[in-house]
């Protein structure tokens, strides 16, 4: 059975010491025992400071993007090692938004995914449609394709464990959500290229999370469905109550 994720994206939100606050609340309110694990992803600004807070918690610390270089002159950007090295597990990889606003494109996801994996980061690769792709009939197609980019040349060894996130575009921070049926069909989908590329017993381990204004509200409807392992939370995951009850929404 795949453990359910919960993954707070804090995007360019909190200073380093309002995030503080925010991860020590997390950690109080999500650490009991039970079963969903919680992974927040502060700015690089704060990550050490809430990876100092999560130590020793059952939450998870993880990064919001990487460079694919172990080191060099690449003036601005942060290694997997360096992630690495101030607690980070997790690392998310092909947000839509660095796609949009930062030319990602299906090769440098690649390349980020197997330099986090050289790490021993879990990267959290995400997928999905904007609006236009989906209204012409070709979401799948595209996911499909963001797939086969970001997976190229990784072994099954490596893809075993991996964490995803359909997020479609459209439903980032507009307030708008898949129905559950629409995120679980996509999802099922992702899960039979997995499968098809790397075998039904790998697929069956990856975990597949929604995200696109996933809120207290819809949140147990959507992380009801069997295809449905988690969420990757925006607006949401930066009040810790909105952020605690979409996690213990998750419980199976
Ligand atoms: O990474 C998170 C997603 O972009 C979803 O953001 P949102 O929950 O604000 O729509």
């Amino acid at each position: 059975m795949r453990i359910p994720l919960i993954a707070g994206n804090w995007k360019m939100y909190k200073t380093s010491s309002e995030a503080i606050v925010l991860a020590e609340a997390v950690v109080k309110a999500l650490s009991m025992p039970d079963e969903t694990q919680v992974v927040v992803c502060p700015p690089f600004t704060a990550l050490a400071a809430v990876g100092q807070i999560v130590a020793g918690s059952k939450i998870g610390l993880g990064a919001q993007d990487l460079h694919w270089a172990k080191e060099g002159a690449y003036t601005g950007e942060v290694s997997a090692e360096m992630l690495w090295d101030i607690g980070c597990r997790y690392v998310i990889v092909g947000h839509s938004e660095r796609r949009q606003y930062f030319g990602e494109t299906n090769e440098s996801v690649n390349r980020k995914s197997l330099a986090a994996l050289a790490s021993n980061l879990t990267p959290i690769i995400c997928v999905g449609e904007i609006l236009f792709e989906r209204e012409a009939g070709h979401a799948y197609a595209v996911v499909e394709a963001q797939l086969k980019g970001a997976l190229s040349g990784l072994t099954s060894e490596q893809v075993q464990g991996l964490i995803f996130a359909y997020e479609p575009v459209w439903a980032i921070g507009t307030g708008k959500t898949a129905t559950p049926s629409q995120a679980e069909e996509m999802h099922a989908h992702i899960r039979k290229t997995i499968a098809l590329l790397f075998g039904a017993e790998i697929a069956q381990g990856v975990r597949i999370l929604y995200g696109g204004s996933v809120k207290p509200d819809n949140a147990k409807e959507l992380l009801g469905r069997s295809e449905i392992d988690g969420a990757l939370v925006g607006g949401a995951s930066l009040q810790i109550d909105s952020f605690a009850a979409i996690a213990k929404a998750a419980k199976r």
